[in-house]
């Protein structure tokens, strides 16, 4: 959206403070309390962004849980977006774990006893036959960046119903707090069809539709209807789907990748964050991307997605597809994904390991566990994305210690209460060597004398900067190509790769800078690949430049109905 110098509101009054996207609280000007008939409607002094912010924050240290903090912080948002947008860029290192993961797990399983007002749109099955009426009733026009949830799988915490929509808030704010995307052109949307929760379904508070999940064909017959809608409705926005469950979520994706801008966060954006964070620790390992052998822990599309953009990797550095396939290795529940296991999804079958090539194991029984795996295959990377806590015990991590030197270990479960292991725990067993990266934040650890940095392997490196380059560019697909280079672009900004000092990622304080890089690469990309009209280089920096919103007010003038 364009920042316009000035802007012209009919708005008037009290209609103009309830009005978060408008409402600039002490900071309206004599000139405009003038105007618009808001004198007496706030006390006299004239404040500052930066004195408003400043309270915010004092307020904000006084709640000491981190439930109370999301909570004081989501009233911001509902009552002064750029007052909250300007508090989360002035401390982005303490708000970002309240407004996301960690604490926005905890907000989810408790939404409908934290619920204060409504935000974004909330589809419920029994209303499906007026999908089209409610987006076009829908009162902003300018909508660019959609995140749409079902609830089925939020974060490691499993189906949550209607309190999914904590998740497309958080990933919302997140858009515009790191990838400045205007906020009045952001809409979080919650798909309701029902929770097979049963807390949720003998909660007498909860507030979404109290009925079990609908599925199969009538699931699709409704998701259907919905991308119909939003693509009548805003046919150039870009729709991220974030927390479907397993199940729907690699389906969906190939159902609707070729028909509007859209992407899954899970899939595509976890794959590619990791990708990035693993370029970095490679490098720093000093070894290369082709040479690895990486197991994982989670077979589901996550793991998957992030499987498949590895062996991508591996090829442009050299390997064929079958070599590369050989060097990963899928663990699940049931043990490694071997070509002889009845019941795999679609998404598996391409990682399966052969029987044939791995008969000379020495295994302890007949399905193979991630210390089968880790003894025999000698991995150099081990990557967490199973929701349960702990798996990645001392016993594996030390084996696999014993035969690389600096293994690289990403626990990146969310939240924080399902990683695979304490990055703590994870340096003390390997005195220091392991390279970690997790999924939710954590503090740094110190080791054997020496202080360590806990990459944050977080999505948010990604999707902020990748949206911030498509809308820049009016991207109308998104190509694994624009993945790619943002995966690319998050490992040559990586302190320990390029300096040996400091974290495997930037701080979060730079993920404004990294967005911008990011965005400049996804849009060139987009180019490219034919699905961007091309821009001059200028042109595109401009774009970049103009859609960037920074949480500043902007002067009012009145305007007639
Ligand atoms: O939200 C996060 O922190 C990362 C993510 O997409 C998930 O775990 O589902
Ligand atoms: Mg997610």
């Amino acid at each position: 959206m364009l920042v316009k110098e000035t802007l012209y509101t009919p708005y008037n009054g009290s209609l103009l403070l309830e009005n978060p996207l408008l409402n600039k609280g002490l900071a309206f000007t004599d000139n405009e309390r003038q105007a618009f008939n808001l004198h007496g409607l706030l006390p006299h002094k004239v404040e500052t962004i930066q004195e408003q912010t400043e309270r915010a924050w004092d307020q904000f240290c006084q709640f000491k849980k981190d439930i109370s903090r999301h909570i004081y912080l989501r009233n911001i948002q509902d009552t002064n977006e750029t007052l909250f947008y300007n508090l989360l860029r002035t401390h982005m290192k303490d708000t970002l774990p309240i407004i996301y993961t960690p604490t926005v797990g905890e907000a989810c399983e408790h939404f409908s006893d934290i619920y204060r007002r409504g935000r974004g749109l909330f589809i419920s099955w029994p209303n499906r036959h007026n999908i089209d009426e409610m987006l076009q009733s829908f009162s902003r026009n300018d909508i660019r960046v959609i995140v749409v949830t079902d609830g089925e799988r939020i974060l490691g915490l499993g189906d949550q119903g209607v309190g999914g929509m904590g998740i497309p808030i958080g990933k919302l704010s997140l858009y515009t707090a790191c990838g400045g995307i205007h906020p009045a052109s952001t809409l979080p949307i919650m798909l309701d069809v029902g929770t097979n929760n049963t807390r949720h379904l003998d909660d007498p508070l909860y507030m979404g539709w109290r009925h079990p999940r609908i599925t199969d064909d009538q699931y699709i017959e409704f998701m259907d209807m919905f991308v119909e809608a939003v693509k009548n409705r805003w046919p150039n926005v870009l729709l991220q789907f974030e927390d479907f469950a397993q199940k729907n979520a690699t389906k969906l994706l190939n159902r609707y990748r070729d028909t509007l801008c859209c992407f899954n966060d899970d899939i595509q954006g976890t794959a590619a964050v990791t990708a990035g964070t693993l370029i970095a620790a490679v490098k720093t390992a000093g070894g290369r991307l082709r040479d690895q052998r990486v197991v994982f822990l989670g077979g589901g599309s996550a793991g998957c997605g992030i499987a498949e953009k590895i062996i991508t990797l591996m090829m442009e550095d050299g390997l064929s597809e079958s070599q590369a396939r050989n060097n990963i290795f899928m663990v699940d529940r049931f043990g490694l994904l071997t070509d002889e296991m009845p019941n795999l999804l679609d998404f598996q079958q391409k990682l399966v390991t052969a029987r044939d090539a791995i008969s000379h194991w020495d295994v302890e029984t007949a399905n193979i566990s991630l210390k089968d795996v880790v003894r025999n295959a000698h991995p150099t990377v081990m990557i967490g994305v199973s929701g349960q806590p702990g798996l990645f015990s001392e016993e594996i991590v030390k084996e696999m210690h014993q035969h690389c030197p600096r293994p690289i270990i990403m626990p990146l479960s969310n939240p924080t209460s399902r990683a695979e292991a304490q990055p703590k725990d994870l340096l003390e067993w390997t005195q220091g060597q392991a390279l970690v990266a997790t999924g939710s934040p954590f503090a740094p650890v110190s080791c054997l004398g020496q202080e360590h940095e806990i990459a944050q392997c977080n999505n948010a490196y990604i999707f902020p900067g990748l949206g911030l380059g498509i809308l820049a560019v009016k991207a109308s697909r998104v190509t694994d190509g624009m993945l790619s280079v943002a995966s690319k672009t998050l490992a040559a900004h990586s302190p320990l790769a390029n300096t040996g000092k400091g974290g495997l990622l930037p701080p979060v304080e730079s993920i404004e800078e990294i967005s911008m890089a990011i965005a400049l690469e996804v849009a060139r990309m987009a180019q490219q690949e034919g699905v961007a009209p091309m821009m001059s280089e200028e042109e595109l920096l401009n774009s970049i430049e103009k859609t960037y919103w920074k949480a500043n007010y902007t002067s009012y003038k009145r305007a007639s109905l």
